[in-house]
């Protein structure tokens, strides 16, 4: 049983495979970078190894990292952000070094997966209640938070969707205020990557009148030099479900689309191994206690070692690894860290506790030390032993949490799931709210085989208004992406005349200016400048600038 174990030598692999936890890197990777920190300074002129061969679109976005451009990063659900953001911040600390980049997510679980901090604890705004010049002094009398804002040349945010327009203006003044400086974000670098035709922030109370979205921010446009959208769909290869969530995506189905789904839904129960996902949580709990209650098996709990000061410790309550895990044998379970991608022990995995060993190490998470092993859908099996997760203060761990990478997994939440690519699901979106939930859920999966429905009906389909037309300004660069294989849409914030011109139209040394009639048309139609604007702005350009 102890040679199974021997999979840790795989795990210092840095995670491919992507959903929220796996969005981080292994327990051992993550100590190694910790140390390296320290001890082992790496050749920062290296350029990092990417694990993928990066499309057209994507090396662009790269480029433009390069050239030190504040970017907004968006793309449908599989189009691969995170793994080409996880990428882009390698680069970005080897380019300004590792304490001068903060990287934040919009929520615990995000952060985790990135191995940043959340955006609020960043900011040290708490829980961002006040006004502006509160939440100013807020930070001024927070000393390690004013060195943060100081410190920072780049902020990264991911899962931008859920952050609100209000919080991102107010982030925008806060970064003027304590740098004391008139530029936008203080003169902060942004790199931001979302798609906000997935889950949107949550509000308690309804209000129409409020800005929702983080594009709606005053400081949005300002705040980069690039805005793309990335085209290419990794995580689905059926044209038609790639066909099929577009469409749900956009809130503008098909019929004939939603006809494809009708396979997927019937009113047997499915296999029981299949992961349920639920748009609530009360749903997933009772799934996941009641079948739990049916094992007459003995059952052994985990209790999450945590340490670090309050505040943090706080955060790592709200990451994935739970506070207590109670296990048995027969207990459906899934991995929430890459253990080893190689292998198949990736974030997400799912697989059956088959029985329990004892830990030669000692765990201290169970007082039998106890560990579970478990068998994976793939036929392999393993024992799982405990792994850490860490909450970030720029670059140093601030608070750490020891537990099993195991969930129960009979049912997850629709939140939770934000991130993941599962091979098989379940869904009932009887109680599906809101826009951008039934997307989340069904662009899970990587095929239509692997997908099983229940309470579905297209009205549950909604995408919100105000994204689509946001997204509209993307749409031209798409048709165009067809044409020369680029989908990025270069959106500069100095001269909005330039808008939709990209990089390949500019020479080396600027003198030289070429801009299709398209895109000219496209921006007069849109009204964003009137022709006057634009010529005088191109012909100052081609008088050599
Ligand atoms: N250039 C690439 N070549 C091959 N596979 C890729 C490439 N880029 C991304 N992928 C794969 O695409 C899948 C989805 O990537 P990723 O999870 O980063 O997408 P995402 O856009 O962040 O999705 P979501 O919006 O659902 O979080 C992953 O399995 C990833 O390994």
């Amino acid at each position: 049983m102890r040679k199974i174990m021997g999979m840790k030598f795989f795990a210092n692999a840095i995670s491919v495979y992507r959903n929220y936890s796996s969005k981080s890197f292994s327990n051992s990777s993550v100590r190694e970078g910790y140390r390296s920190g320290n001890k082992n300074k790496k050749n920062n002129s290296k350029t990092p190894k990417a694990r993928f061969k990066w499309t057209d679109e994507q090396s662009k976005v790269l480029d433009h990292v390069r050239s030190g451009r504040s970017l907004f990063i968006t793309g449908s659900a599989g189009t691969g952000k995170t793994v080409l953001l996880k990428h882009i911040i390698k680069l970005l600390k080897q380019t300004y070094g590792k304490s001068r980049v903060f990287v934040t997510a919009s929520t615990g679980i995000a952060a985790c997966a990135i191995r940043g901090q959340t955006l609020h604890s960043f900011a040290g705004i708490g829980i961002g209640d006040g006004d502006r010049e509160m939440l100013v002094n807020r930070v001024i009398n927070d000393k390690k938070a004013c060195i943060r804002w100081n410190k920072a040349q780049v902020l990264v945010i991911d899962e931008i969707s859920l952050v609100e327009a209000n919080l991102f203006d107010n982030l925008e003044y806060i970064a003027k205020a304590v740098r004391d400086s008139d530029k936008v974000w203080g003169g902060i670098r942004l790199v931001v990557s979302g798609d906000f035709f997935q889950l949107p922030p949550i509000f308690k109370q309804q209000d129409p009148s409020r800005k929702e979205f983080a594009f709606e921010a005053d400081c949005w446009d300002s705040s980069f030099d690039i805005q793309v959208e990335l085209s290419k769909i990794f995580r689905q290869s059926e044209d038609r479900l790639i066909k099929l969530l577009q469409g749900i995506r956009r809130g503008n189905s098909d019929p004939e689309d939603l006809q494809i789904l009708e396979q997927s839904c019937s009113v047997s129960e499915p296999d029981p191994s299949v992961v349920r996902l639920y748009p609530r949580i009360d749903d997933v709990n009772k799934v996941n206690e009641e079948r739990m209650k049916a094992l007459s098996e003995e059952k052994v709990i985990y209790e999450a070692s945590d340490e670090g000061e309050k505040p943090w410790r706080r955060q790592l309550a709200l990451g994935l690894a739970p506070n207590k895990l109670v296990l048995c044998k027969g207990a459906r379970v899934m991995l929430i860290k890459n253990l080893n991608v190689w292998r198949g022990f990736v974030n997400g995995a799912t697989g059956t506790v088959t029985g329990f060993t004892k830990d030669g190490n000692g765990t201290i998470l169970t007082p039998d030390n106890l560990l579970p092993v478990v068998e994976f859908d793939s036929g392999r099996e393993i024992v799982i032993e405990p792994e850490k997760w860490y909450v970030m203060e720029g670059s140093s761990p601030v608070a750490r949490r020891l537990q099993l990478p195991l969930v129960l997994a009979w049912a997850i939440s629709i939140h939770k799931c934000q991130g993941m690519s599962l091979d098989h699901i379940h869904t009932d979106l009887s109680r599906a709210f809101g826009c951008g939930m039934v997307y989340v859920a069904l662009s899970r999966v990587r095929s239509l085989d692997g997908l099983h429905l229940s309470g579905f009906s297209p009205s549950k389909i909604k995408a919100h208004p105000k994204v689509l037309q946001f997204y509209s300004r993307f749409a031209p660069e798409q048709e165009k992406e067809k044409e020369d294989g680029h989908g990025v849409v270069a959106d500069k914030k100095e001269d909005t005349s330039n808008n939709s011109l990209s990089d390949s139209d500019r020479t080396s040394d600027g003198k030289t200016y070429q801009f299709s009639l398209k895109e000219f048309l496209f921006s007069l139609e849109q009204k964003k400048f009137s022709l006057k604007d634009f010529l005088s702005s191109h012909l100052s350009r081609l008088r050599g600038k």
